[in-house]
């Protein structure tokens, strides 16, 4: 779908991308890197709307050089940014990108009510897009991106601004986009937890750099770290203990969050795949323990990368999960209150 060779973006005084080599086959593709890693900046050059400085790119088999009317007629691309007319519905707005696209007009009105529909906007659709939340914006530019039935499409930070109800229906979306309509997707953000759940395949850039591109399952082998919480009962009035002993006498190693906060609720393990996930549900079960929540933690680049030290990085991870999740509970606190 998209290759890269040695690929370099410089402006005068920065290099967004430094010497880029990247195959990305079908399927969904998270393109993962902290702000300012290039991801945007690859993103226009794919479109053939910004020339590179040095290298080569073709997507779907076409030069970004030479052929980016072609491949924008073949592609859907969400930006980053707010970029919709507020004075306008959605309706109005997304029919317009197809007109734009060669729809013909009865085409492009069909095209966008079934669109509209599937990323989720109903009669709302008909109201201006200055009334709407940031979800609903995303939706509709997510919309308008899908609008031309491309081969391909860009997604831009699609999860930016939303709360985690809104990210995890977004990524939904995204997940069905493929699924569904089997339309192959590029999806950029910065936290590499929410990808590894939507994505087949990501790819991992630092500095306009490439640190690694692989399948999400070799990715997540190799990283996942699974945060479980579950509930005291009379039986076991030490609920996470009794489910860390069980876990430890079937050889599944936890981590020690010791003197951290919420340390004695949450305890951490090492996920060797799908396998963990259900030896975690049915030692639950068996204990009688109610299950919290299971979640793999969010990891941000820099602390999966950065650290050339397994052990360190996993220590890191770990004492970062047990924040997060104290953070999680302030906020489920806050909100509560
Ligand atoms: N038109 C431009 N002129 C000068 N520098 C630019 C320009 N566009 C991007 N940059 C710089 O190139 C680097 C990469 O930017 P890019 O927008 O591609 O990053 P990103 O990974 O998409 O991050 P973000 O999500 O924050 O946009 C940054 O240092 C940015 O400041």
């Amino acid at each position: 779908m998209i290759a890269t060779e040695s690929l370099s973006k410089r402006f005068p005084r920065v290099t967004a991308l430094d010497r880029l080599s990247v195959d990305v086959g079908p399927g969904v593709t998270g393109l993962v890197g902290a702000n300012g890693a290039g991801k945007s900046t690859l993103i226009k050059i794919l479109l053939g709307l910004s020339p590179a400085t040095e290298g080569r790119a073709a997507v779907l088999g076409l030069d970004v050089a030479t052929r980016g009317g072609d491949i924008r007629e073949r592609v859907g691309y969400m930006p980053e940014h707010d970029c919709l007319p507020p004075d306008v519905s959605a309706t109005e707005f997304v029919v317009h990108m197809a007109r734009m696209s060669g729809l013909p007009p009865a085409a492009a009105r069909e095209r966008t009510a079934d669109t509209l529909r599937h990323v989720g906007l109903y009669e709302e659709r008909y109201r201006p897009i200055g009334g709407y939340s940031t979800g609903m914006k995303q939706r509709v530019k997510l919309a308008q991106a899908l609008v031309h039935d491309p081969q391909l499409v860009f997604l831009d930070e699609p999860t930016n601004g939303l709360d985690p109800v809104g990210r995890d229906e977004m990524l939904g979306l995204i997940r069905r986009i493929h699924t569904d309509f089997g339309i192959s997707v590029l999806v950029t953000s910065h936290l590499l937890g929410e990808l590894e759940r939507t994505c087949d395949h990501v790819v991992v850039i630092d500095g306009g750099k490439l640190l690694r591109s692989s399948s999400t399952t070799d990715f997540t082998q190799r990283t996942a770290i699974l945060a479980v919480e579950v509930t005291d009962t009379d039986e076991h009035p030490d609920g996470t203990g009794a489910l860390r002993e069980a876990l430890h006498a079937r050889d599944v190693e936890t981590h020690d969050g010791s003197g951290l906060p919420g340390a004695g609720h949450i305890l951490l393990l090492t996920a060797q795949g799908e396998e963990t996930y259900d030896l975690v549900r049915d030692v639950v079960a068996d204990l009688g323990l109610g299950l919290v929540r299971m979640e793999q933690r969010r990891h941000h680049i820099a602390e999966v990368f950065k650290d050339s030290d397994e052990q360190a990085a996993r220590d890191a991870e770990a004492r970062s999960a047990l924040k997060d999740g104290d953070e999680q509970r302030k906020e489920a606190v806050g909100h509560g209150g």
